[in-house]
């Protein structure tokens, strides 16, 4: 059923409402204040609490409404729907703005805050339209054995012959080992991840499987040839199974880290640095010059912080980080050794369970650092860091609905928010990390 309808504010997951008769509408591919057809989903009935449906056509636009800069990804109706992009509508600066809203209202329904969150943009983003960003992607192979999406409210898949989200360097390798072409098992899981930038690879032996420079002339013969992986279900097919990353913060300090090609690095080529910077300073900032220092980093992963923690923050630092997979923990502590670090306490393990029994000397952390999954830390980890005492903590969250419920937990528990800075680390979609600051 099409229909036409007034957009009234933003929802949930890039969507906005409108009313049809009372009932609420949720809608794809809209902006506030426009007047536009909609095509409700399928099925859809009377007794529906409320429905959702998608923009076929835009009658009176929004100031923010740009042609969707990754059709693929845009509405059903003008050839898009392979989803992934549900912001490709929307100029950069009007997704800063919604972003914006987005954790201000999370923070003032759910966290009892009332606090207007700025959004910023990373460097080039605007330039690029926000496209060129992924370091990693994922697709699955459809029935001819080519990478492909699956287009919404159908069991076709649309196959690909580039992905305009990734960066530069990504879609060269994806060129360069002819991805495109296709040749995978029908089903199969097809993730490339290629660090940026790429010429980091110094010292990292050449790996099994990885293709030769004869092979691979151009781009993947230069110097920094095996910085990448293709892997099919897991499994390496090309380039290393361990990446390496560097990230160069404000201050001059570079940092290398060999990570996993399988496991958790940040996506965004810029968002390693954007984060680790706002960390770093805001520590510091809490540290106010002590020159000494315990701090906790949980949530570690492959050690993105925890390198700049140990090194970059007071002259004697002792450092516990907390991570529940054990291959990112190992390449902390193989990022830490070569980075000559050993005042790090390096733990895998769940995080509540690992809090239970931590040896005195880091039973006292000045700061603590977490940057928890979606799901947020919960309450019984936020109580175990105010049981420790720990005058400020620094919560990155990739997911403002459960940052706005610990923050409420935190406030039960004693603490202010100081600080609360957005980053748009995933422009065209309605993702958004924050770095929030809380003191007592
Ligand atoms: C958002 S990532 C952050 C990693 C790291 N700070 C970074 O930026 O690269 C969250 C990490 O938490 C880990 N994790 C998830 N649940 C956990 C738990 N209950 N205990 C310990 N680690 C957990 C995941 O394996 C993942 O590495």
């Amino acid at each position: 059923m099409n229909t036409q309808v007034r957009i009234e504010r933003y929802a949930d997951q890039g969507r906005c409402v409108a009313h049809i008769d009372g009932r609420v509408v949720f809608v794809r591919f809209a902006l506030p204040g426009e007047l536009v057809t909609i095509r409700l989903d399928e099925p859809h009935d009377r007794d529906d609490r409320f429905w959702t449906g998608e923009v076929t056509e835009v009658i009176e636009p929004s100031p923010d409404r740009v042609d969707p800069v990754w059709p693929l990804a845009g509405p059903l109706a003008w050839g898009g729907g392979v989803g992934g992009a549900d912001m490709v509508h929307v100029s950069i600066p009007g997704q800063l703005k919604w972003k914006s809203s987005t954790i201000s209202e999370q923070m003032r329904r759910l966290g009892h805050m009332d606090v207007d969150v700025p959004v910023a943009g990373v460097p080039d983003d605007v330039e690029r339209r926000g496209l060129g960003w992924r370091t990693r992607i994922e697709m699955i192979a459809d029935d001819d054995g080519r990478p492909s999406m699956r287009r919404r409210e159908s069991h076709t898949r649309v196959s690909l012959d580039a992905m305009p989200l990734a960066t530069d360097a990504l879609n060269a390798v994806a060129d360069e080992l002819h991805v495109w072409d296709g040749g995978f098992t029908p089903g199969s899981q097809i993730r490339l991840a290629v660090p940026e930038p790429r010429n980091a690879t110094a010292g990292l032996p050449p790996q099994r499987g990885e293709l030769s420079a004869q092979q691979t002339e151009g781009g993947l013969a230069s110097s920094n040839s095996s910085n990448y992986a293709l892997l099919i279900d897991g499994k390496l097919r090309a380039g290393s199974q361990t990446l390496t990353e560097t990230v160069r913060l404000n201050d001059g300090h570079e940092f290398t880290y060999t990570v996993d090609a399988g496991g958790f690095w940040q996506v965004h080529r810029q968002a390693p640095i954007a984060l680790a910077n706002e960390v770093i300073d805001l520590v510091r900032q809490q540290l106010d010059g002590a020159t000494s220092a315990v701090l906790w980093d949980l949530y570690s992963g492959s050690g993105l912080f925890t390198l700049p923690l140990a090194s970059a923050t007071a002259e004697r630092t002792q450092v516990l980080s907390i991570e529940g997979a054990k291959t990112a923990v190992k390449s902390a502590q193989r990022n830490l050794r070569a980075a000559g670090l050993d005042n790090v306490d390096s733990r895998a393990g769940d995080v509540s369970k690992t809090l239970r029994n931590i040896p005195k000397n880091l039973a006292l952390p000045d700061v603590v650092v977490l940057d928890p999954p979606r799901a947020g830390a919960k309450r019984h980890v936020c109580e175990q860091i105010a049981d420790s005492g720990a005058r400020s903590v620094i919560y990155v969250a990739c997911d403002p609905t459960s940052l706005a419920r610990d923050t409420a937990t935190l406030t039960d528990l004693g603490y202010d928010l100081a600080h609360i800075q957005g980053f748009d680390i995933y422009p065209n979609t309605h993702h958004v990390e924050t770095v929030a600051l809380f003191t007592k």
